[in-house]
């Protein structure tokens, strides 16, 4: 006899997820090592940038107050009695007539308080001196990058729980971080269960199939932020499943299994969390693919049970796995983000549960477009290859058409600070 489960609403399941979810510690890493990793502590200008006033310009730093009767008919000679590149700093200050040639970059010589770009300046030589010829007034200030224009000192510039992008690492090295402050990766455990799993170099053999989930798995955490730590295949054998699920757990932050997880005679994970006295989520989901996704807590670990089916294995991961992996990275946006978009295909299968569609997503003209990809039933396999989407269509609901407005849960964007919710009937279905 199987249990009757009494199935939660996907938001209800992450919910849940996100009620145990814990931070990771930090620790402290070389910033070549530091990409798409998240920081773990706010990054707060300990300078002001620029640093100093500066040039933007390859040009001529003057006094303002020397070209304030210029113009074309009473031209204005100044003196160049230097030239000073990025790195270097002028020998003394300007005096009343001079000018300092100075490259992009150089910071401001004394007294100088405007830039005149190379082609707004005539330049000549006369008795081996150098002069430069202005015809219009400057004003204090002008083409002058002060000091602090961009970020003042004490300035939060990155939030803690950002995702580290090539443009964090830039903001990271102006301020010295040559050892980042990052959250520690989760290691997330994978067992595979079953006994028709072949291992990947394996021929098929008849009733056999190759176990593409765990490394499918592997691939989702990597992409989450978290550590995979493959254990290998189990055999569908209670005492086998429940001493590895007993062993792995003492080494990871979280256990995930494929399989094993639904009512069958061979499904021994549902028994195995009983054994533990693991306190159970839930495990059963009103969604399509992996209503059995389940997930229970064993002091303080979470075990994701999530289904042997490929299509429902892989979208466990998304719903509920990866929120849990992205908060304890500190993520702010641990959530998949979702859009509104319209649907390109019909989609005709009345939906008795939230169905979450495979599909293909296409920016067009500032509108968001998902394209169902492929058969769509939990056991398919092959549809995954074009899956960075998933539509969601709500339960209760007739069949979608093409040009409806539907959910997208955009699956490799970084996230969002909003929580899933349902995916809402549209206004005719409710009618
Ligand atoms: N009487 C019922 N039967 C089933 C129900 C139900 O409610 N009542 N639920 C169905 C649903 S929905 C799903 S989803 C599956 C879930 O099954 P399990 O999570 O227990 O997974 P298994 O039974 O171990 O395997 C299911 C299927 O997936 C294949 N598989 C398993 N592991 C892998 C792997 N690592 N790589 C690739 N493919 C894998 C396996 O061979 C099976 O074909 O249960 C339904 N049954
Ligand atoms: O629980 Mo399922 O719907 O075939 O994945
Ligand atoms: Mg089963």
């Amino acid at each position: 006899m199987y249990e009757l489960r009494t199935p939660v609403k996907v938001s209800e399941a992450v919910n849940r997820v996100m009620n145990h979810k814990k931070k990771g510690e930090k620790e402290f890493i070389e910033l070549m090592e530091a990409g798409d990793r998240y920081l773990a502590e706010d990054i707060v200008a300990d300078h002001p940038i620029p640093p100093f006033d500066r040039s933007p310009l390859d040009g001529f730093a003057v006094r303002s107050e020397d070209t304030e009767n210029a113009d074309s008919t009473h031209p204005v000679q100044l003196e160049v009695v230097e030239t000073v590149g990025a790195g270097h700093v002028a020998k003394g200050p300007v005096k009343p007539g001079q000018a300092i040639r100075v490259m992009t970059g150089t910071v401001m010589p004394d007294n100088t308080d405007a830039i005149i770009m190379f082609e707004l300046a005539k330049e000549f030589t006369q008795e081996d001196k150098t002069y430069i010829e202005i015809k219009r007034p400057f004003k204090a200030g002008d083409y002058v990058s002060k000091k602090g224009e961009e970020t003042k000192q004490g300035e939060v510039v990155v939030r803690s729980g950002t995702k580290i992008t090539a443009g964090v690492i830039a903001v990271l090295a102006t301020f010295g971080y040559h050892r980042v402050p990052v959250a520690k990766k989760p290691v997330i455990g994978i067992y595979a269960t079953g006994t028709e799993l072949l291992e990947i170099d394996d021929n098929l053999q008849p009733g056999k199939i190759r176990n593409s989930n765990a490394y499918m798995i592997i691939s989702q955490i990597r992409q989450a932020g978290g550590e995979p730590k493959y254990y290998g295949k189990l055999k569908d054998d209670f005492n086998l499943c429940y001493n590895a699920v007993t062993q792995a757990l003492n080494e990871v932050d979280a256990l995930i299994t494929t399989g094993g997880v639904s009512v069958g005679d061979f499904d021994f994970l549902p028994e195995i969390y009983n054994r533990l006295g693991a306190e159970v989520l839930f495990n059963k989901i009103a969604m399509r693919p992996g209503s059995v996704t389940t997930v229970a807590d064993k002091d303080g670990k979470l075990l994701f049970g999530l289904s042997g089916n490929p299509s429902a294995c892989f979208v466990g991961f998304e719903l509920y796995a990866r929120p849990w992996i992205r908060s304890y990275l500190h993520s702010g946006k641990p959530y998949v983000e979702t859009v509104k978009g319209k649907l390109t295909a019909d989609f005709p299968k009345p939906n008795p549960f939230t169905r979450f569609i495979r599909s293909k997503v296409e920016f067009k003209e500032g509108k968001v477009f998902a394209s169902p990809v492929g058969m769509d039933k939990s056991q398919v396999v092959t549809s995954l290859a074009y899956t960075d989407a998933l539509v969601a269509v709500p339960g209760g609901s007739r069949g979608y058409k093409s040009g409806d407005e539907v959910d997208i849960l955009l699956l490799t964007s970084e996230g969002s600070e909003n929580p899933l919710k349902d995916p809402a009937k549209s206004r005719d279905e409710k009618l």
